[in-house]
């Protein structure tokens, strides 16, 4: 998706071009990378290369239409109609479609010159970051367009996002060293940036981790900061930006930049955008990159939903409801009011467990009335999307009164939604009700311009001209009937299609009865098929005049009615969006309800301790998707009498990571403001959470293994505050024993001195479990097991004090390694303990050194490595020299 290879520009022609070429070459021009879909009556033709990758894309065929330049002109088509799921499949491989449609008619263009090619425009840029349309759209996840600024130098930047299909709109301020985050918080699908060298710092940043997506490079004055702040203004048309917040120089270029690119792809209609709101990173729990993709929040690792923490804990009713609780999960909050309150409001469903029901009931019938009214504002709305807007305004009043009919009096977070969704303030949304309620048919066309979508006694004009054609309907039949009499013939009938509009249809085997006369006077003969012979009569030609003048003339009528109505629906634009979000509010909020009695969640209590006390918890994940019970277990970090870090030995497959990510995922529920999966819980507010496991190969990103895992350990022990929680799974297994072993000592040492933070680090060196003597707030614990008849079974259980040994023979056993195999793993098993107890344990390994006090100069070498590593800039490196860096520090370590 990144780097797709440039459009090569077309050739200039040599010879004379066709009129209609010249405007295909300008408009095309005008379209820069995006494949031009070039309006010709019922097909969207493309041409040249674009018809060649489209063809190669949807799998269709590709076909030649005249020539240029002395070349056959490669074409392939789709059909107007259908155009959206090709137009998914394009981009949904990356590539942006610009849409191209005819202005005017044939006969129109006619008028102005027999030569003259029917008008075209753009009308809109269809981008990854920029679809409306709910069959590109899924309904349960948000489609974020993002911009970044980088102004002076990179000394200031700030990332803009929005999702145009609900008109949501933030900006926050951004970094180098936090950009990869805050990327990964909002997952856009396509993010507009300045055009940067190739050697760009920035660059190298963006692009080492968005193969996924679609970039938009544009010149930088697009990001300039004055003309953003005008920007800005006009589209809020407002005369101050003070009513918004406080911008700073590099927010109001990167939201300049996104509403320039929402404009330009829009063909200049303003979507309905809410005002600019600021996410600042103080409000909202750091979730790296890293972290995210190892924690599977949103999606797993492979990119699906299954398997992920949302689908885990998604028990929501509505689209809106889903994307909700996908950005909650996404940016879990620091201020523990704040996440009381959305606690206390889970709390109030969870204690009417009548009420809830009756709410989901109510929710499953509600209609996503932010993606409607983002369609309407842009003009791509339909009849149904005024019906979605009346059925949420209704739905939303049902849902306010069963609520607030009920005892105890709901917490505030509840209390205001229901004034919103009440429309306490006096929107008089029950006039915009009472009006769709009586302006909509029970069943609606998708697009105006199918008609038929007005109610009836709606309108009387429009009643009368449908009147009139209903009337001429009904002559026709009686039309039918007349001529069966006047021919005798019995097989007669009036049909109507397309082509020939209403005409009389005899067998064949009739056809010449009504060729002759005298039936010749009355029978104009129209057509002979094989099957049928077919005629029109001047009676039935008038009436089908009067028919499509009168169907012409309704339709006009309708699209009027529909245009108005739309109008008045949108004057109401922002309290019916705050109106849908309070529905999704109240979505979220039962549905946290239904995981606490359906699933055991419980209220957590977020504080400002530093504790972490955890009774029972469980993996949400693991036990949703396990066919056998899930074993609970405890974790008590952070305050007073607590270790601050726990060291997790145990065989493979003990649950050893299970036990690590469920502590972390319950850290980010908690503070999303839901319950978790435990029996208890009190949190410290966690400012960052860190998640590592033995990292898997880059190769695509040119990094090995081990240099990935290095990157990210050092991310960590260079950001983790005394409020993080950091989650560490075998941290420098991808290299040589005594290099890892190495490596993860001084991680340890370092989170429990310099960071310390309160952190799980789970390790296969059971030599690093020595460091609890040393260190005054580590303990070890261990994944227990039982051994029965020689094999391992697995308990699952978190216990004191450190595991006895490893039995990874018992574990190749049970995955079925050869029998011979595994008796000669533990032949040298036995053999290397031999050695090992004959050389007096592992005194032997410098490490230990390290752990005896008495050895002065273990301490200052571990410091000198540690140092060494905090010397190291990551950020400013290529991945080759942080390769000969690590080498430097291996030798050094040998020395040591
Ligand atoms: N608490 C638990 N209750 C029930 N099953 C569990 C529990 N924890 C883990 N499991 C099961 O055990 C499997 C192995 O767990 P996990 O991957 O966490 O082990 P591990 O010790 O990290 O292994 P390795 O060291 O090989 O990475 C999981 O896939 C899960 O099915």
């Amino acid at each position: 998706m990144l780097d797709k290879p440039k459009k090569k520009q077309q050739a200039a022609p040599k010879t004379q071009p066709t009129p209609m070429m010249v405007q295909y070459l300008t408009i095309k021009e005008e379209a820069g990378d995006a494949l031009l879909f070039y309006r010709m009556g019922d097909f969207y033709e493309l041409f040249f290369d674009d018809a060649v990758a489209a063809a190669g894309a949807l799998d269709i065929a590709l076909t030649k239409r005249g020539q240029h330049s002395g070349a056959d002109i490669p074409m392939c088509g789709v059909p107007f109609h259908a155009y959206e799921s090709y137009l998914a499949k394009l981009i949904r491989s990356g590539f942006k479609v610009a849409i191209c449609e005819q202005m005017e008619s044939p006969d129109e263009a006619k008028k102005r010159g027999s030569k003259s090619v029917v008008r075209r425009e753009i009308i809109r840029i269809v981008t990854p970051g920029t679809i409306v349309e709910d069959s590109l759209l899924d309904a349960r996840s948000n489609n974020y367009l993002a911009a970044l600024a980088i102004l002076r130098g990179g000394e200031e930047a700030a990332l803009a996002c929005v999702d145009i299909s609900t008109g949501e709109l933030s900006v926050r301020e951004t970094g180098m060293d936090r950009l990869v985050a805050d990327l990964a918080s909002v997952s856009p699908k396509e993010l507009v940036l300045p055009e940067l060298p190739e050697d760009d710092p920035w660059r190298a940043k963006i692009f080492d981790r968005s193969s996924d997506i679609t970039i938009t490079p544009q010149a930088a004055q697009y990001f300039d900061s004055t003309a953003g702040q005008r920007r800005i203004l006009e589209t809020f048309n407002v005369a101050s930006l003070d009513g918004f917040g406080d911008f700073s120089r590099a927010e109001c270029g990167a939201l300049g930049a996104l509403l320039n690119y929402v404009m330009l792809t829009q063909a200049g209609r303003t979507p309905s955008l809410s005002p600019p709101r600021s996410a600042s990173i103080d409000d909202a729990m750091v979730i790296d990159a890293a972290t995210r993709s190892s924690l599977e929040i949103l999606q797993t690792q492979s990119g699906a939903r299954k398997g992920s923490l949302l689908w885990a804990v998604d028990c929501t009713v509505t689209g809106p409801g889903a994307r909700l609780l996908a950005s909650r999960l996404s940016a879990p909050l620091v201020n523990s009011n704040a996440i009381k309150e959305r606690h206390d409001a889970v709390g109030f469903f969870e204690h009417s467990h009548d009420l809830c029901q009756r709410v989901r009931e109510i929710l499953t019938e509600t209609p996503d009335a932010a993606r409607a009214v983002s369609r309407l504002a842009m003009d791509r709305g339909g009849p149904r999307d005024l019906a979605a807007i009346r059925d949420t305004l209704m739905k939303a009043r049902e849902l306010a009164k069963v609520i607030s009919h009920v005892d105890p009096t709901p917490p505030s977070k509840i209390t205001h939604a229901l004034e919103v969704m009440e429309d306490k303030k006096g929107e008089s949304f029950s006039a915009l009700i009472d009006m769709l309620r009586s302006a909509l048919s029970d069943t609606l066309p998708m697009l105006a311009r199918d008609g038929g979508f007005v109610a009836k006694d709606y309108d009387p004009g429009l009643d009368s001209v449908r009147m009139l054609r209903d009337e001429s309907k009904r002559v026709i039949a009686g039309l039918e009937a007349k001529y069966r009499e006047q021919t005798n013939v019995k097989a007669l009938k009036i049909r109507h299609n397309n082509v020939l509009g209403y005409f009389v249809e005899t067998p064949p085997s009739h056809g010449d009865k009504l060729l002759a006369s005298p039936q010749d006077e009355t029978f104009i003969h129209r057509q002979t098929l094989a099957s049928a012979v077919r005629f029109t009569t001047t009676e039935l030609a008038d009436l089908d005049a009067k028919i499509t003048r009168a169907r012409d003339e309704a339709l006009a009528r309708e699209i009027e009615i529909f245009s108005n109505l739309r109008s008045m629906t949108l004057a109401h634009r922002e309290a019916i969006l705050a109106a849908a979000g309070s529905v999704a509010e109240i979505d979220l909020t039962a549905s946290g309800a239904v995981l606490a009695r359906e699933q055991n969640f419980v209220r957590p209590t977020v504080d400002n301790s530093h504790a972490f006390e955890i009774e029972g918890g469980r993996h949400p994940v693991v036990e949703k998707a396990g066919s056998e019970r899930f074993i609970a277990n405890d974790c008590r970090l952070g305050d007073a009498d607590e270790p601050q870090l726990w060291l997790v030995t145990g065989p493979n497959m003990a649950g050893k990571s299970t036990f690590l990510r469920q502590n972390a995922l319950i850290a980010i529920l908690a503070q999303a403001g839901l319950y978790v999966p435990a029996v208890s819980a009190r949190i410290g507010v966690v400012d960052r959470v860190f998640s590592r496991v033995g990292a898997s190969d880059d190769l695509a990103g040119g990094r090995s293994t081990f240099m990935v895992e290095m990157v990210e350990t050092a991310a960590i022990l260079n950001q983790a505050t005394d409020r993080s929680l950091v989650v560490l799974d075998e941290i420098g297994r991808g290299t040589s024993t005594f290099d890892g072993m190495s490596i993860a000592w001084a991680a340890v040492e370092h989170l429990h001195d310099v960071n310390r933070c309160r952190g799980l680090f789970a390790t296969h060196y059971h030599e690093l479990t020595a460091l609890a003597e040393k260190l005054s707030r580590l303990s070890n614990v261990s994944m227990k097991v039982r051994e029965w008849n020689g094999d391992v079974v697995f308990l699952h259980e978190v216990g004191a004090g450190p595991a006895d040994r490893s039995y990874g023979v018992a574990v190749a056993r049970l995955a079925g390694l050869p029998p011979s195999a595994v008796s000669r793993a533990e032949a040298v098993l036995e053999m290397l303990e031999e050695r090992r107890k004959d050389a007096g344990g592992l005194v032997d390994l410098p490490l230990f050194a390290a752990a005896e006090p008495v050895k002065e100069k273990a301490p200052s070498d571990n410091e000198t490595m540690i140092d060494a590593l905090n010397a190291l800039n990551l950020d400013s490196m290529s991945p080759k020299e942080a390769l000969d860096a690590l080498y430097r520090l291996k030798s050094k370590l040998d020395q040591l």
